[in-house]
């Protein structure tokens, strides 16, 4: 189905049944409430017909009208979206718990994967318990120094891939190669299976992550059918459906082939991975939390669904701006031959002594925030500002808005690294200096609170020195529909998600061989 067509889909749909929900529905005597002002909803649809994408920047347009708090209805769906760094800061800070759920998926009963999610699960027990399992066995400190050496043995074989394209003068499809990357470091760091030398395997599980993703916004038509939602289950239920079950049979592999290993690991108290921990708390009665089979398998997801096309398609915006802004390339390139000369690779443990990189990442993330529209469920009736928003209301955090504010960044929407570098007496105003307190703690980027990504330095750690090593190694000519060209077209997707609407391919030239510096 091509977009156009699930968009007429997703508009027909939605009108019919809130017009029938519409004709169902009795008058009831709600309170009243005082909610943030919104463009003027036609009956039934509210504000749908209004929609383009990307949604983001519809919801910046808004906000530049209407302010940077807005009541909004697509269906059945209602939602205030937040378009500043101040009223965002408000809600990570000053009034987290409150907003520390995220709201229900339309159709998360009926896929089952979904439905145990610990990355859209309700604010309580079991998102704790899952998120501080997630951060002890993989994004702690400890857990990231005892990881470096993937990172380091996957950065490699992405290197040595470009170097043979780069020998055949061959273009190179650096968005797919970059999610093979944090795909193999993922699966790597929480199966201990190394992916790259099982490339199949990895690809497999890459596709159907991808699969995933994609099918879960399609299903999210759901929200916008109410009562209808089973509707949106029905045209593309099937398909999620089919996902779930080869994602679970891939998993189902893997355990067994971990429970095999269990018996004779624990005599010889060898080296236990994320799985060998999962498997410890299905099987042990005792345990403070007894896993299910589902609830492992779901968590996995959760992990590649999280942490591998985000850092890759960070990566992937990077390299295109620095393409097309070959003076900062330079300056980047600059600072690494300074520290590392040019007898060596740089590595993860040099990062912290090349400012300037550091600061084209900050300005990357602030410019191409992934998932830009953080969304997050009020949990008790709170007011921000000076307006009302009822138990259970659907809040979206607009961090594309909100990092893009002119009252907060000079030229808000060019691609200018040493904002990042300038001393702190100089900034703008409070709110920005209150932004850029701890750098990259406060980026918008990663959220905040208690819900703020954990996977925060993790990224870091991968995506830096592989920036690093594409400027350190190789130059790049963008190509655009089979023939080189000038600059990386650097068109946004029409859809949810801050992503480039094509993958970026480019043709690798070999400045200084990563593989006479590998050992
Ligand atoms: C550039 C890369 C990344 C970006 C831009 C990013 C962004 C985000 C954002 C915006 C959230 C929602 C935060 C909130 O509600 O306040 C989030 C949540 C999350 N991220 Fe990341 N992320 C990245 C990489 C990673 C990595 C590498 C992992 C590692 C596995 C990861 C794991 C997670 C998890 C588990 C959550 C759910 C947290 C929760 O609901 O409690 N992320 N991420």
């Amino acid at each position: 189905m091509t977009d156009i067509q699930y968009y007429s889909t997703f508009f027909i749909i939605s009108f019919i049944s809130t017009l029938v929900i519409r004709s169902f529905s009795k008058k009831t005597n709600r309170p009243r409430f005082h909610l943030p002002p919104g463009p003027r909803p036609l009956p039934i649809i509210g504000h749908l017909q209004l929609i383009t994408f990307p949604l983001d920047q519809f919801f910046q347009k808004l906000s530049t009208k209407y302010g940077p708090i807005i009541y909004l209805q697509f269906g059945a769906s209602k939602q205030i979206i937040i378009s500043s760094a101040s009223l965002a800061t408000e809600i990570f800070k000053t009034q987290d718990l409150a907003f520390a759920s995220r709201p229900p998926f339309a159709v998360e009963n009926r896929l089952t994967f979904v439905a145990s999610s610990f990355l859209n699960s309700e604010y309580g027990d079991y998102w704790k318990f899952m998120k501080k399992l997630c951060i002890t066995k993989l994004l702690s400190p400890q857990a990231l120094e005892a990881s470096s050496g993937v990172r380091r043995q996957e950065l490699r074989s992405f290197l040595r891939k470009i170097v043979e394209s780069a020998s055949l003068l061959k273009p190179v499809d650096v968005g797919l190669e970059l999610s093979k990357l944090t795909n193999n470091i993922i699966c790597t760091m929480a199966m201990n299976t190394n992916c790259s030398s099982n490339d199949d395997e990895a690809e497999k599980c890459r596709k159907l992550v991808q699969e995933t993703f994609e099918h879960a916004l399609k299903l999210s038509i759901g929200d916008v059918l109410g009562p209808f939602k089973w509707l949106g289950f029905w045209i593309y239920g099937k398909q999620a459906v089919d996902v779930e079950r080869r994602f679970d049979g891939m998993l189902e592999n893997i355990l067994k082939q971990h429970e095999e290993k269990r018996e004779e690991n624990s005599k010889t108290s060898q080296y236990k991975d994320l799985i060998d921990v999962l498997l410890e708390m299905h099987y042990d009665n005792q345990a403070e939390f007894k896993l299910t089979r589902t609830q492992i398998k779901s968590f996995l997801l959760d992990i590649f669904v999280a942490g591998t096309d985000t850092s890759a398609n960070t990566m992937q915006w990077t390299l295109a701006e620095l393409i097309n802004h070959p003076k900062v390339f330079k300056k980047v390139r600059e600072e690494i031959d300074s520290l590392v000369g040019n007898s060596r690779l740089v590595e993860e443990s040099d990062v912290s002594s090349l400012p300037y990189l550091q600061a084209v990442m900050k300005e990357i993330l602030r410019l191409h925030p992934l998932g830009s529209l953080i969304p997050r469920k009020c949990r008790e009736h709170c007011k921000i500002d000076v307006f009302d928003i009822p138990k259970n209301t659907t809040i979206l955090i607009n961090t594309y808005a909100a990092m893009r504010d002119p009252n907060l960044w000079d030229d808000p929407n060019e691609f200018k690294p040493e904002r990042f570098l300038i001393s702190k007496d100089t900034q703008k105003t409070l709110a920005r200096q209150d932004q850029m307190e701890g750098q990259l703690l406060d980026l918008l980027t990663f959220g905040g609170g208690r819900r703020r990504c954990p996977g925060m330095m993790l990224a870091f750690h991968t995506m830096s020195p592989t920036v690093a090593a594409m400027v350190q190694c190789f130059d790049w000519t963008p190509i655009e529909e089979g023939r080189e060209a000038d600059a990386v077209n650097m068109e946004v997707r029409k859809g949810f998600i801050h992503v480039m609407e094509q993958s970026l391919v480019c043709t690798p030239r070999v400045r200084l061989n990563p593989l006479d510096c590998i050992a």
